[in-house]
């Protein structure tokens, strides 16, 4: 029998559930029970999650943890972090106490510049083209005028629009590229508004109209953060080779792609956890960072470091379109929640904070890999996963905890206590 359904979207809640369980599974009772587990029980609260997408059924829980001890320029803060990886908020928490007593990270905005491209083709005479350019250059601005008011009063709006050829790379194809400043948002919804409103300006006998729509590649909305100290105020038995090992597996990043992308991994680990507990746009944010690391046409680190006259440094220089506003940030009461914990930061101090949260993972899973290793502290944290699949209890649980201290955890090594626990 067929699968596919006309109308979906037009069935009540319990009507999705009850096909959706009729049509792919086979215990449907257990099905449902799963299902509306996860609801709310506050019924406004619930409508509000369905309300976010389509087609809702249910809620997708991930864990929301906190990392304290985190100085930035000065100031404390407690970062929220979404993430269903273990270690990641445990690495972050020890990587924001270590830096805390050594002068804490320093971040700098470098710039918040976003673009958006109207793309068309045009198979006409370039000067006529440049001519009508100049000439609907100021209509094109007014034509955003009632969409850019607000913006405007911010201090923000429409920076500049240019016409680029590009029809060495395609034949006949075009942009207006325009650059924009959003303030606390994200910016998207506000900056393609603008551009179809400029596409619907522009238009005219001979241009053809592809399409408008904001950039995610933000290279121009930058920030950075760094740590420094001296080097022998890094700890540890051998401080310099610390510092010096710990450089080469960055320089390693900068010019092997196979481990750049396992580095960024890492990275992403801290940045992505705030991104998704202030109710950012994650797609966005990889899909811009990782198009950075690959702008000299190569894939490379985000981090950078070096050692020089006796001094460490480590640092990440990354782009991030973020808001405070805006999308779902005052929307979902726990994106909220993570904005208040974070003092209620604007758009920019939210991008150093972030940076901060991925060059602190990363300084983590450096230092864990070129020490002792990364399973020591990550399969610690993972062994009460491992527990919990196996179906152990707290009394089990307890029991294996404390057999494992001080050994390396490994899945092989759990199951094997367990059966041997359970005399299986
Ligand atoms: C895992 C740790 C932190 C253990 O580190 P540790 O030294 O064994 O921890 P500890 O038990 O001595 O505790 C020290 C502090 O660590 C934190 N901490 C410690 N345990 C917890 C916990 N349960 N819950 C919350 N915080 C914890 C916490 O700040 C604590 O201080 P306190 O709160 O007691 O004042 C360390 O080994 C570490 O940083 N490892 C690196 C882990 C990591 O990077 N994980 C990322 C996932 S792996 C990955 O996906 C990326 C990767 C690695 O492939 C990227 C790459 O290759 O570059
Ligand atoms: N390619 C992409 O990345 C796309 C992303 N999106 C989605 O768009 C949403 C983000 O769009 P936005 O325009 O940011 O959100 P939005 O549509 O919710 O608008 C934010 C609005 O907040 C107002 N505002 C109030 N105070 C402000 C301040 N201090 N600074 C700036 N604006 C202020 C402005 O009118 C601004 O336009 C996200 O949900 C994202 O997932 C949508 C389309 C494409």
């Amino acid at each position: 029998m067929s699968k596919r359904i006309s109308g979906f979207s037009k069935l009540r809640k319990e009507e999705k559930i009850h096909w959706l369980a009729k049509t792919y599974f086979k215990d449907q009772e257990e099905t449902v029970k799963v299902i509306k587990k996860y609801w709310n029980e506050d019924e406004k609260l619930q409508q509000l999650h369905d309300d976010f997408i389509e087609n809702t059924v249910s809620n997708f829980y991930l864990p929301f943890g906190v990392a304290p001890n985190f100085i930035i320029n000065g100031q404390e803060y407690a970062i929220p972090m979404v993430i269903e990886e273990s270690s990641v908020v445990a690495a972050a928490s020890l990587v924001a106490k270590f830096w805390s007593e050594r002068g804490g990270f320093k971040a700098n905005v470098i710039s918040t510049t976003k673009i958006g491209q109207v793309h068309f083709m045009y198979a006409g005479d370039k000067d006529l083209l440049n001519s009508y350019f100049r000439e609907v250059k100021e209509g094109l601005i007014e034509a955003t005028s009632d969409i850019t008011k607000n913006m405007r009063k911010r201090g923000g709006g429409i920076l500049d629009i240019e016409l680029k050829d590009k029809t060495e790379k395609l034949d006949h194809y075009y942009q207006l590229y325009v650059s924009f400043e959003t303030k606390d948002s994200m910016g998207a919804n506000f900056i393609n508004s603008c551009l179809e409103a400029i596409a619907k300006r522009f238009r005219k006998e001979g241009i053809e109209i592809i399409m408008s729509i904001l950039s995610n590649y933000v290279p121009e909305c930058l920030v950075r953060s760094e740590v420094s100290c001296k080097v022998e105020d890094l700890g540890g038995e051998n401080p310099q080779k610390f510092a010096e090992k710990f450089c080469q597996a960055v320089r390693i990043a900068e010019v092997e792609p196979y481990r750049a992308v396992t580095h960024n991994k890492g990275i992403m680990n801290g940045i992505d956890a705030v991104v998704l507990a202030t109710g950012n746009d994650f797609r966005a944010v990889e899909a811009g960072v990782h198009a950075y690391a690959s702008k000299s046409g190569e894939y490379k680190s985000l981090t950078h470091c070096s050692v020089k006259d006796g001094i460490f440094k480590f640092w990440i220089e990354i782009p991030l379109a973020l808001g405070t506003v805006g999308g779902l940030t005052s929307l979902h009461p726990m994106a909220k929640l993570s904005l208040d914990m974070l003092q209620q930061p604007s758009a920019r101090e939210l991008m150093m904070i972030m940076a901060t949260a991925g060059l602190a993972q990363n300084f983590a899973a450096l230092r864990a890999l070129t020490t002792k290793g990364i399973q020591h502290g990550h399969m610690k944290m993972h062994l009460m996963n491992i527990l919990n699949q196996l179906g152990a209890t707290e009394s089990d649980k307890k029991e294996i905890a404390e057999y494992f201290d001080g050994k390396t955890v490994s899945h092989a090594a759990v199951v094997e206590k367990y059966k041997e626990l359970k005399n299986e």
